[in-house]
């Protein structure tokens, strides 16, 4: 479907006439939960995650058969400040590593039976250097954020997105700052592993990023101190909303791109859960403002939608349990 927006306030309308959860499917799928043969309540949050599953999918019964995981990649002019432990040249050369199948997200795709699309978005052409001026003009934040839209395939049932970007743990922090609240040092971790003078640079050039722009708007701090690997995860988990498809999301860089929907309008992240907790500073408390709670904690760092495809795996499992177990009655095993 090509993205029905062309300038950020359409993208904005977008959001705001999105549906919710379908809500007979959610009583339903409570209903076939207090029938299965378990104690109530004996799989966790398993159960939870499978009734909202189900509200999502419109049916009380239903089934992941087609994950879809999708890696952005995108250049930050904001490099040249010396914010990463590695060279942007990075960036291009792990696209090419991912379409040869040799990182880390081409094998946690394929354990999980997801199908994996790489989209590298003009990295060529950096954004601009936030500290100086904005990262995008509205064309370009639009043209990724379509992108991103047009990158879901609708006939996926669960969605992860993930970013390659080198440079955009700042872009990260930046933009969570900038439409959460708090200081640049609340924000500002080590991303690939920069050392001490790195993160008092990088925690500098996200103060002075929030200092030049104006962020009240968060579609506005998604340009201004953005990415486009972030814009295009913002216009995935946005149309996946549309197409009814629950999405998983990753670490730090992904939970930042999703907070900008969240904060534009409430409630544009109720089909999203939290796939794990980053080793990234900051993410346990970008959660928290969003109200999310990881299903994963494994130490993870990485990015690329990594913990995102990990817990594509527990909620299959969630869905497997809901949708396929017996219930008291079938299994003529006495309720208690
Ligand atoms: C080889 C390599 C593979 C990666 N895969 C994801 N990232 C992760 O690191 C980058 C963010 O960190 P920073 O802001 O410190 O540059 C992003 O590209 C992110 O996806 C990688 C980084 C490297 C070096
Ligand atoms: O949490 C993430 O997404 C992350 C953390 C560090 C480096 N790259 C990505």
């Amino acid at each position: 479907m090509t993205a029905p927006f062309a300038t950020l306030d359409e993208f904005r309308q977008t959001l705001e006439g999105q549906s919710g959860p379908d809500m007979a499917s959610i009583a339903g799928a409570k209903e076939r939960n207090g029938q299965l043969t378990k104690p109530p309540g004996a799989l966790g949050r398993l159960e939870d995650l499978a009734i909202w599953y189900a509200g999502w999918r419109d049916t009380d019964r239903p089934q992941i058969t087609a994950p879809q995981v999708i890696v952005f990649a995108g250049n930050h002019g904001v490099c040249a400040q010396g914010v990463s432990a590695f060279p942007p040249e990075v960036t291009v050369q792990m696209v090419a590593n991912f379409e040869h199948g040799g990182a880390a997200i081409n094998q946690l795709a394929k354990a999980f039976g997801a199908k994996m699309d790489v989209h590298a978005l003009d990295l060529e052409m950096p954004t601009q250097d936030f500290t100086v001026a904005p990262a995008m003009s509205e064309a370009e934040v639009v043209l990724a954020l379509s992108t991103g839209w047009n990158a879901v395939d609708p006939a996926s049932d669960v969605l992860v997105v993930g970013e390659m970007g080198i440079g955009n743990t700042t872009s990260a922090a930046a933009v969570a700052a900038a439409v959460l609240g708090g200081s640049a040092q609340d924000w500002t971790g080590r991303g690939t592993g920069v050392d001490d003078d790195g993160l008092a640079r990088k925690t500098d050039v996200v103060a002075r990023g929030l200092a030049r722009h104006d962020t009240s708007d968060p579609l506005e701090a998604l340009r201004c101190l953005g990415g486009r690997e972030l814009a295009a995860m913002a216009g995935a988990i946005a149309a996946a909303r549309t197409h009814r498809i629950p999405v998983i999301l990753d670490g730090f860089i992904c939970s930042a791109a999703a907070a900008t929907l969240e904060k534009a309008v409430e409630g544009a992240l109720d089909h999203a859960v939290a796939g794990h907790l980053s080793a990234e500073g900051a993410h346990a408390k970008l959660l928290d403002a969003l109200g999310k709670q990881p299903i994963l904690s494994l130490g993870l760092r990485l990015g690329e939608g990594s913990g995102g495809a990990l817990a594509i795996g527990v909620l299959q499992a969630a869905v497997a349990c809901h949708s396929g177990m017996a219930t008291f009655a079938e299994a003529g095993v006495a309720a208690g």
